[in-house]
């Protein structure tokens, strides 16, 4: 793949809502994993979830898609079909909604083979337009035309993420690289309107996070697709996103453009700890931009 990711932030006019979360809060017994947050992701942009350890932020991702039903909060998906509360919504209705997602561990069909995984993700909408029959299956037109759209909507991905040539290899067979691709094309395989990423960069080696930059960017500005982004390498994040939402201890601490969040003094606070003589490790200084002197 050809590496071309540059700087994102585009937007000159307000853009429209595409996720809202308003004042989210989960707690587990005694543990607030996320307390009273709230942000807008906009359609059409890359939004970034960051922060410590244990910040809270797959806990967020959790709510979103339907894993664990919030405490407290509101959660609004806006889409061409209206405005869709998830926040009491299960898994399968949120993900019908237009709410797609991939895992911080790779969560592929292992025995299936790639364009498999593809058509699989599929199977609703696939299921619908068989009218749920076995003469829906066998008969009717009109599933044999979802039937062909599905498989050149899989096809065309297998061509976006590069992996035409192992179409027919199983999915544990591919590389790791390879499936975090996979797992990318087969989430854009249900027609989301928001892609959550857990973490998409971890274990990739830097020519490959530069083709995820390119990915994820077509992502946006070629499908449309607002992205939900949680993520450690902080190039990337820098790199890609629009916006930027930092969490500690459950909390926003800070919410803006890459460039503001990383120079807020909370956010590197947050970062360095509580010790005054704690240093950012180098990479997470050279990233936020942080000269050594500053710490
Ligand atoms: N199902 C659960 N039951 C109890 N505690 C949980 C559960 N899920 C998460 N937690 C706790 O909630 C807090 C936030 O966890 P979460 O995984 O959301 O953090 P994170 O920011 O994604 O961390 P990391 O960057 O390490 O993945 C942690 O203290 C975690 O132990």
């Amino acid at each position: 793949m050809t590496t071309t990711a540059t700087a994102a932030p585009r937007a000159t006019t307000a853009p429209a809502p595409l996720l809202e979360v308003e004042h989210l809060t989960m707690r587990f017994g005694g543990l607030t994993a996320v307390n009273d947050l709230s942000f807008t992701a906009a359609k059409g942009e890359i939004t970034a979830i960051i922060g410590p350890n244990g910040a809270g932020k797959t806990t967020v991702f959790n709510c979103l898609t339907g894993f664990y039903r919030p405490t407290a909060g509101a959660l609004t998906l806006h889409t061409a079909a209206g405005a869709r509360k998830l926040e009491r919504m299960d898994g399968f209705r949120i993900a019908r909604a237009g709410v797609a997602r991939t895992f911080q561990n790779i969560r592929l069909f292992p025995s299936l083979s790639v364009l498999e995984n593809l058509l699989v993700a599929q199977h609703n909408l696939l299921m619908r337009a068989s009218a749920f029959s076995i003469a829906g299956l066998f008969g009717l037109p009109s599933y044999r035309k979802v039937e062909t759209e599905a498989l050149e909507l899989a096809v065309d991905w297998l061509r976006r993420v590069e992996l035409m040539d192992h179409a027919d290899r199983l999915a544990s067979e591919l590389p790791y690289g390879h499936q975090r691709r996979l797992e990318i094309a087969r989430a854009m395989c249900t027609r989301p309107a928001v892609l959550c990423l857990d973490e998409p960069a971890a274990g990739l080696n830097p020519r490959e996070s530069l083709e995820l930059n390119d990915l994820l960017l077509s992502i946006r500005d070629r499908d449309g697709v607002g992205l939900l982004l949680i993520e450690h390498d902080m190039s990337v994040v820098m790199t890609i996103s629009d916006h930027v939402v930092v969490l500690d201890y459950g909390r926003k601490i800070s919410d803006g453009l890459p460039e503001a969040v990383r120079n807020d003094p909370a956010v590197i606070r947050a970062y360095l700890g509580e010790e005054e003589d704690d240093e950012l490790p180098p990479e997470v200084a050279a990233d936020l931009g942080i000269s050594p002197e500053a710490q």
